[in-house]
């Protein structure tokens, strides 16, 4: 079985095999579509041929039992023709879902493993590019797909037609240039437009996501004229090239219909000069007018499909271009220790965010031993978040490099070395579910047990444990429904169930109040206790936590030291002011 191997070696047209290789592998269920196609068109020329018989034959001799005969053949027929339509639609629809599905998968994981510094586009455009996945499966899994098998019994067709009807043959021959020429001509306009219609629509995407993401902040801000003038103009523009698009497309399959008559007709009037030339009989006339629709109609039905191939085409680049895209980790082997002790080493870091003018991180140097607490504190904007994203792997560094035992962590798993370091950011980002589902997060190891460990800890279970459906309770998107400070401790309980060796922190008490804090720290201070611990912040009180300060400033360490050492230097300027 080597051929599906040398398929996917030299793809011609060239297909990704994120789209070849679950096509192939539904090869066998295309091949029975294939056989219901022939059958059904067999069964076409069948019926063709009972009308001339029973034009020819019954009617001039009035021969009732041959009609009997013929009738309850057709009848056969047309049972079979019926049970075929269906199965043929089921086994589209059956290697559509399994295309559809497999594809979903592949591109639903490149998604999650995009690289943070190769992303473009907003949200809202990458959520719209998602939605392209449908354009792909209504081409896979649709009647469109039949369209294409019918195409070469446009050829058995017309030979039966020259078979029985002689001459007659070349008017449905004319017309096929006629549709494949309407096809071709609107395809230019159409691959324009269907590229124009989605850009288009991935910007009314935008739009859309980011008002409804932040509705409250939209009425309160008064942003909602700002974006409804945004979107009235994506929306205008979005319809305006769906309209031409679907304007462009009527032309082509409109002029495929008209063939479709005229090839009919033109049959019907070139059969009348053959039957007064005593070349053709009656019967032989009306199965070829039907025939000759038949040649015509997959033609129509492919014309149909080349004004969605444009759409489909669009679809399908976009979906590429993401799945070309380098995914995070290492191309080769990922290295997955089995101990993972939480020495943390920059070295000589250099970064720039994608798009920025300025470094953020300037030939920064910083180790942290295993097992030490330390707090990184710095102004605004120094670049103290960008330290704990470069921990956790979500940036590269353009010079130096990142260490975690000493291995660069490029050469870990990614998801593997995360699931060792607990963190909460400085947003906390909860999803919808249940409040158990969002400390758990279906990690392996965290059962019902650890997370009430971890929710006692972080203060979690002070307000859960009071309501009666406590941690089944359901969040609505992004954790609605909870207050700020009660969604950052659940965000806290999900950093420290499974209890990582690292736990990096970024103002994880920003939204509490003085008295919930101090508790806080007070659970931390044993919990921490022999792991790493890289903590951001601006909040004196959660120091306690820490035995080694790192001051950053304009992405370089300007101060480091044991923490009251530190505090003291810092505080000393003021006093002296
Ligand atoms: N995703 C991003 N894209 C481009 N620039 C960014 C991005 N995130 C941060 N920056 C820039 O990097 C710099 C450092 O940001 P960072 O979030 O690391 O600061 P920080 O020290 O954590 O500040 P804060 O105390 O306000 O949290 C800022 O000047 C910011 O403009």
């Amino acid at each position: 079985m080597t051929p599906p191997a040398d398929m996917i070696d030299h793809p011609r047209p060239r297909f990704a095999p994120w789209l070849l290789e679950p096509m192939l592998r539904n090869r066998r269920i295309y091949l029975k579509v294939a056989l219901a196609a022939a059958m059904i068109n067999l069964f076409g020329l069948i019926t063709s041929l009972f009308t001339m018989t029973v034009y020819d034959r019954v009617v001039p001799n009035n021969a009732y039992a041959s009609l009997v005969a013929l009738s309850i053949g057709l009848l056969i027929v047309v049972v079979f023709d019926f049970v075929l339509r269906i199965l043929r639609a089921y086994f589209v629809d059956l290697a559509g879902a399994d295309i559809d599905h497999d594809i979903g998968t592949r591109v639903f994981q490149r998604l999650v493993g995009i690289r943070l510094d190769l992303k473009r586009g907003s949200t809202g455009s990458l959520t719209g590019m998602m939605r392209e996945l449908e354009t792909l499966r209504d081409f896979f899994a649709s009647a469109t797909m039949t369209a294409m098998v019918d195409v070469p019994f446009v050829v058995v067709t017309l030979v039966f037609i020259a078979i029985i009807g002689g001459a007659v043959v070349w008017v449905p021959l004319a017309a096929i240039p006629v549709v494949i020429g309407a096809g071709w001509l609107t395809r230019p306009a159409l691959d324009r437009l269907s590229a124009k219609s989605l850009s288009e629509g991935q910007s009314k995407q935008s739009v859309l996501v980011e008002t409804v993401g932040a509705l409250e902040m939209v009425k309160t801000s008064g942003a909602a004229t700002l974006l409804g003038r945004r979107w009235s103009k994506a929306n205008r523009a979005h319809s305006d090239s769906a309209m031409r698009q679907r304007l462009v497309s009527t032309i082509a399959t409109t002029v495929a219909a008209s063939a479709n008559t005229l090839s009919y007709a033109g049959t019907v009037v070139a059969g009348v000069f053959l039957i007064a030339d005593h070349q053709l009989t009656t019967g032989a006339l009306v199965a070829c007018s039907i025939l000759s629709g038949r040649a015509v109609q997959p033609l129509a039905q492919v014309a149909t499909l080349l004004t969605r191939l444009s759409a489909t085409r669009t679809a399908y680049r976009q979906i590429n271009t993401m799945m070309d895209q380098p995914t995070e980790g290492p191309q080769n082997e990922a290295l997955k220790p089995a101990r993972f002790a939480g020495r943390i080493e920059l070295r000589g870091v250099e970064f720039r965010y994608p798009g920025a003018a300025e470094k953020t991180l300037d030939g920064l140097n910083l180790v942290i031993p295993a097992g030490q607490r330390i707090g990184l504190l710095g102004r605004v904007g120094s670049g103290k978040s960008t330290i704990a994203r470069m921990i956790l792997g979500l940036y590269p560094p353009q010079e130096g490099l990142v260490m975690i035992d000493g291995t660069d962590i490029r050469q870990f798993d990614p998801a593997y070395m995360r699931a060792r370091i607990g963190t909460a950011l400085q947003e906390s980002v909860l999803l919808s579910g249940s409040v158990r589902e969002n400390i758990v997060l279906d990690r392996p190891g965290i059962d019902d047990a650890e997370m009430l460990r971890a929710a006692e800890l972080s203060g979690t279970h002070q307000f859960m444990g009071q309501l009666a459906n406590g941690y089944d309770l359901i969040l609505a998107d992004r954790g609605e429904g909870l207050s700020g400070g009660q969604r950052q401790s659940i965000a806290l309980a999900r950093a420290l169930a499974g209890s990582p060796p690292v736990v990096v922190f970024d103002e994880p008490t920003s939204a509490m109040d003085q008295q919930t804090e101090a508790a806080l720290i007070d659970r931390l201070a044993a919990e921490l206790e022999g792991r790493t611990f890289v903590l951001i912040t601006h909040r004196p009180a959660l120091l306690r936590l820490v035995e080694r300060i790192v001051v950053i400033d304009a992405g370089r360490v300007v101060n480091d030291g044991p923490r009251d050492q530190v505090l003291q230097q810092l505080q000393r300027p003021r006093a002296v002011a």
